[in-house]
């Protein structure tokens, strides 16, 4: 069995990903952490967690074979080194994600710049052969997540493109912020940042696309919804056969029906799972390629991904305990 620790287990990654844990056949959860919550057992934090026998502790002295980070940005760089010696981590912040520059550009200064080139980028479609062997991981972020996997057959052949995401409200995480309260965040499509999103850096770094991001808070709970537009002269069978490449990818599903309920990627249809639901259309008039990408922010965006790479990191199938459908309705 693969001994996991949790740390930042009380917010809603944290949560997702003890939920995984738990239910995954190869692990034993050996520690899950919160400082606020010390001592408490689990469910007092995550209600849906009731009868797992787990109690949240401050003490940072335990045994594991995989270090899972769901903690802020800015925090896994200051606390790393507890563990770079003893366990495989997998960081879910944005720490390691992309070289120093582009750090720089979105983030600042970074405390542990030697160790940037030490983490391969988590995102098995495109890295699955650096991730068997990795010891650090940096689990890609939930919209970079959606963006690349869109974007990645079209590496080389665009420079730009513009990118409108529709996020859901439990990407900002669990922390208190009146933004966030019902009467504020219910039935808004707000915009919550124009441009220069954080995210853009990991497309840039893996796609070699200056993707321009704007970002719609807009009423949900999970989820996100990401269209992508660019020019290029193509037609809608040549756009289909860009996707083939993910064909045999377990977690990755073409979605473009001509009729029914749906015809293209919706998040309500992922929710729970851990797919990336991709599509595209073309505007033949304007030669326009629009692509759509939908996952769950919580899951192929975050702890599912992470579950997928530990997978991937001990040799195991890379589906165990992921394989589950979405549910539905939601
Ligand atoms: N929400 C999402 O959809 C996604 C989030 N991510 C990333 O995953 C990480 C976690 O996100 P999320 O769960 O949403 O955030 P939350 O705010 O919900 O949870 C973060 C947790 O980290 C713990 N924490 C904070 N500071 C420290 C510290 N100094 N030492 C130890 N623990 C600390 C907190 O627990 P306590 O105070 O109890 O110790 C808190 O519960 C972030 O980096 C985020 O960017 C990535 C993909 C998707
Ligand atoms: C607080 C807040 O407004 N959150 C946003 C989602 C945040 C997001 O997409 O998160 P990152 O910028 O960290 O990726 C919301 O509620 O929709």
């Amino acid at each position: 069995m693969i001994k996991a620790a949790v740390i930042g287990a009380s917010g809603y990654i944290g949560g997702e990903l003890v939920r995984l844990l738990a239910m995954h056949p190869e692990v034993e959860i050996s520690a899950v952490t919160s400082r606020h919550h010390n001592g408490k057992k689990i469910h007092k934090v995550h209600p849906n967690l009731r009868g797992l026998d787990l109690r949240f502790t401050n003490n940072y002295n335990f045994d594991a074979d995989v270090v899972f980070l769901a903690v802020p940005h800015g925090t896994s760089m200051k606390i790393i080194d507890d563990y770079v010696e003893s366990a495989k981590i997998i960081d879910l912040s944005a720490d390691f994600r992309v070289s120093l520059n582009l750090y720089k550009e979105y983030y600042g200064e970074h405390l542990k710049p030697e160790l940037i080139d030490e983490f391969v980028y988590g995102l098995p479609e495109i890295h699955r052969e650096e991730i068997r062997r990795a010891e650090l991981i940096a689990n890609p972020g939930c919209n970079a997540t959606a963006v690349i996997l869109a974007l990645y057959p079209f590496k080389g052949e665009i420079s730009e493109a513009i990118v409108d995401l529709k996020v859901s409200s439990s990407a900002g995480g669990r922390r208190e912020n009146v933004a966030s309260i019902h009467p504020e965040r219910s039935n808004v499509v707000r915009i919550y940042k124009p441009s220069h999103h954080r995210h853009e850096a990991e497309v840039r770094q893996e796609t070699k696309v200056n993707a321009q991001f704007t970002v719609h808070s807009v009423d949900l709970i999970r989820g996100l919804l990401a269209t992508i537009y660019f020019k290029m002269e193509i037609n809608e069978k040549e756009l289909y056969k860009k996707y083939f490449r993910y064909l045999k990818e377990p977690f990755v599903r073409i979605v473009k029906e001509k009729g029914g309920m749906q015809r293209l990627p919706d998040p309500k249809y992922v929710i729970g799972s851990n797919f990336a639901d991709i599509g595209f259309t073309y505007d033949e008039r304007n030669q326009r390629v629009v692509l759509f990408s939908a996952l769950d922010n919580l899951i192929k965006g975050g702890a599912g991904q992470a579950v997928q790479n530990m997978n991937i990191a001990f040799g195991l199938d890379e589906t165990l305990g992921l394989n589950y459908l979405p549910v539905y309705p939601v």
